[in-house]
């Protein structure tokens, strides 16, 4: 059977996100060992051996595969949370609450507390979290923190482990849980050598996608104690997301975390190699370039989605907004269309700055 389709590498110019990876011929052929097995019977071999491969990385005890990281962040909420009313602490910035269709609301029934980090990048104890927590003292006009929920990577910042150790030991000694959106985990355990199970020994509850970086078609996997994923499971079906013969997804998967987690390096060096074109041309950026995403300050550099798509389009890349994603699968060739295509924009936009909108650039759009 010829699978050479699957190593054309469709996204080698898609600048627009890391969950365009698509699948690899080598996981297309590890269908072929799959098991066949009912998930929601906890029957299939391969899905329960991805979760134990997960879970035994991450350092906890079971692991539950999801079709989505949306889903595995909202059941993991949920499952954190008892008996409203209760709030919910996070970076304003966040997945969970910036890009999960208000699930914190309709699924935790949770007011939400998204915070504006002082320091522009990252929740600290000090500044963010203890003058934000609301005290679970009896007043009955307080809904009390009884969640707060990190992402590692943030649009590409590595969260420091010095800060998460000190929040972890402050939601230990407040009986308040704690989440991570681990999406891409797997970026900052590369750049930074600290283990996934390090990362994860800080919190409750991890949220870890396959389907980003890693290059995995679909899924992720949330990592906890047995109860948690067991009630977790429970909320998973609850919300349609009970799947049958996921054994294929879950093979492909496993092969996506085998071969590819060592190829997510190469795609920091290209973002901080764009990142360093950008300081050297003085072109604004919005975040520190420490994993795979570049963060343009359009606003500051008088740039436009439109204008940066029409230079996209002469340099046949795809990108969308001021956040340009790098992955394994760009090509060599995309990458110098990409240097070209934010220099022209540049050098255009100094000639024409765009008026400038409220409106921050949306870095995707369905
Ligand atoms: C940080 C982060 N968390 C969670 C998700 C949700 O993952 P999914 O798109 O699979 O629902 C995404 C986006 O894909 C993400 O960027
Ligand atoms: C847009 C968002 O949902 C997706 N996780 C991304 O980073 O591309």
């Amino acid at each position: 059977m010829d699978l050479s389709n699957f190593d054309k590498r469709p996204a080698h110019n898609d600048f627009r996100s890391d969950t365009f990876t698509t699948p690899t011929a080598s996981m297309i052929k590890s269908l072929v060992i799959s098991s066949l097995g009912d998930a929601v019977y906890n029957e299939d071999d391969s899905t329960n051996q991805l979760e134990a491969k997960v879970a035994k990385l991450a350092g906890k005890e079971s692991g539950l595969y999801c079709v989505s990281g949306t889903l595995s962040n909202q059941i993991a909420v949920r499952v954190n949370l008892f008996q409203p009313p209760y709030s919910i602490l996070c970076d304003y910035r966040g997945h969970i609450y910036a890009d999960e269709a208000g699930g914190l609301s309709t699924l935790s029934q949770a007011m939400i507390q998204p915070i504006h980090p002082k320091n522009g990048k990252y929740l600290t104890l000090e500044d963010d979290i203890i003058p934000n927590v609301i005290p679970d003292d009896g007043d009955i006009h307080l809904a009390p923190t009884k969640l707060i929920s990190l992402e590692n990577t943030l649009h590409g910042m590595i969260f420091p482990i010095d800060e998460i150790e000190k929040i972890s030991k402050f939601c230990r000694e407040n009986e308040i849980r704690l989440h991570l959106d681990g999406a891409r985990l797997w970026n900052a355990h590369v750049e930074t050598g600290v283990s996934i199970e390090k990362y994860c020994s800080y919190f409750d509850s991890v949220s870890l996608c396959l389907s980003k970086s890693l290059g995995a078609p679909i899924g992720s996997v949330l990592v906890s104690d047995s109860k948690f994923i067991k009630k977790a499971n429970h909320f998973k079906k609850q919300n349609g997301g009970g799947i049958r013969q996921s054994g294929i997804l879950a093979v492909m998967a496993s092969t996506a975390i085998d071969e590819n987690l060592p190829l997510l390096k190469n795609s920091h060096v290209k973002a901080k190699e764009l990142g360093k074109l950008c300081q050297d041309n003085n072109i604004p950026l919005l975040y520190p370039v420490d994993t795979n995403f570049v963060f343009v300050d359009f606003e500051k550099a008088g740039i436009s989605d439109e204008l940066f798509n029409k230079y996209g389009d002469k340099y046949n890349i795809k990108v969308h907004g001021n956040r340009i994603s790098f992955h394994y699968q760009i090509s060599d060739e995309s990458f110098e269309n990409v240097k070209r295509a934010l220099l022209d924009t540049w050098e255009d936009a100094k000639k024409n700055p765009a008026e400038r909108s409220n409106q921050p650039s949306k870095f995707y759009s369905l």
